[in-house]
């Protein structure tokens, strides 16, 4: 097995070496800047086989599209939130990891915005995979220009937050230094001992957040009913210093607790995403869009309550294959390459969505020149 970077700030290389392969979760609220990040990695980490494993909220995998070629080490769990539907699968899809020919030197896996990192941290902590894996760390980001708690009322912004080791406030060439201060000062408050970054396009130094070292797991086995209930958890120490590596292994005194915590974790939050009332709306058609009556649904009809879109666009007026981003009020769409036949595909994610009013306006974006009518799944 290849090493990873041992002279990281978290001095891990001068401790014995750890057992299990390494995992790190990406976790953040919609649109973040996840997967940015994962490409970031995906493309940095020289001379280490990483595996990713990706879950979406939505029927259709774009994220499958987006991030970038890594020789089939990518798993997509589709169609459910990692935290509550699909856990099984989470299990399934790191065996596969595990088992794969090639051998693999990390995991990275990335939830969905709406994801609780909790339960997938104690899929892989409460669980046979506690033996094979080692939980490194769970890195959060955070879009400044977006980050508001307040504003989606939302369990799974505050826990992302509460239980991230590492978080990345990304986007800050989106808004004004004071206001990124602000911010700081403000996650600073809910999670006084995480280390926190400033990012631009996720441009992290990798060792800054992989191979750290900085997950605790009895913390969480020690105090997990107040943890989680109240979306808090304190680490005493310093990250800062040399002496936060702790042993991984304490938890294997406690199987009853994991047992029992790791279900309690899974009922607890198995509803969050009818509680917050975010859906998730699938649009595909084989037909092309018209590029105007698109950008008056984004101008005119689009509902602020829709909150994140992304999609694979084709335009009638255009050969090109169009990347398409929208997270709060701000959208970008990007040229690229059709590898194979042009079609769309766009998943909206929101807030109490009226899906039949929506999947009537995108049907009517569908091209007039175009002789037969999209399908919508909802
Ligand atoms: N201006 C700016 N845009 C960014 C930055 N980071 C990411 N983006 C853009 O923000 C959009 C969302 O980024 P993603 O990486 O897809 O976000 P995500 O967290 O994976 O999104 P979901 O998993 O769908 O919730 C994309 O259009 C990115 O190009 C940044 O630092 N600045």
């Amino acid at each position: 097995m290849q090493t990873l970077p041992t002279d990281s700030p978290s001095g891990q290389g001068m401790e014995a070496p750890k057992q299990g392969l390494p995992v790190t979760i990406i976790t953040g609220f919609l649109g973040s800047g996840k997967t940015t990040l994962l490409n970031h990695i995906l493309s940095n980490q020289e001379g280490v086989k990483t595996a990713v494993l990706v879950n979406e909220f939505g029927e259709i995998g774009i994220d499958n599209e987006l991030i970038i070629n890594t020789d089939d080490n990518m798993i997509a769990l589709n169609n459910g939130c990692i935290c509550c539907t699909i856990n099984d699968d989470l299990i399934e899809a790191v065996y596969k990891v595990l088992e794969h020919p090639d051998k693999l030197d990390y995991l990275v896996v990335e939830t969905t915005g709406l994801a609780d990192p909790l339960p997938v941290a104690l899929s892989f902590l409460g669980t046979e995979l506690r033996d094979m894996t080692r939980l490194d760390s769970i890195v959060t980001m955070v879009d400044s220009e977006n980050f508001s708690l307040d504003l989606f009322n939302s369990d799974a912004a505050s826990s992302q937050i509460a239980y991230g080791d590492i978080i990345i406030i990304n986007k800050t060439d989106l808004v004004d230094e004071a206001n990124v201060d602000q911010l700081e000062t403000r996650i600073r408050d809910m999670k006084t001992d995480a280390r926190i970054l400033r990012t631009t396009k996720a441009q992290v130094p990798i060792p800054l957040i992989l191979s750290v070292g900085l997950f605790e797991s009895d913390k969480y086995f020690d105090s997990k009913t107040s943890d989680h209930d109240h979306h808090h958890h304190d680490h005493d120490h310093d990250h800062g210093g040399d002496d936060h590596h702790h042993d991984h292994d304490h938890h294997h005194d406690h199987d009853h607790d994991h047992h029992h915590d790791h279900d309690h974790a899974h009922h607890y939050h198995s509803d969050h995403l009818q509680i917050d009332g975010f859906t998730s709306l699938s649009f595909e058609s084989d037909k092309p869009l018209g590029l105007r009556k698109f950008q008056d649904f984004l101008d005119n009809k689009l509902p602020s309550n829709v909150f994140r879109a992304k999609g694979i666009l084709w335009f009638d007026q255009s050969p090109h294959r169009h990347i398409f981003h929208l997270s709060g009020k701000r959208f970008s769409i990007e040229d690229d390459e059709w590898k194979g036949e042009p079609k769309n595909q766009l998943v909206l994610i929101g807030q109490d969505l009226d899906h039949d009013t929506l999947r009537e306006e995108l049907n009517q974006c569908i091209s007039s020149e175009s002789t037969n009518t999209g399908t919508g799944i909802w």
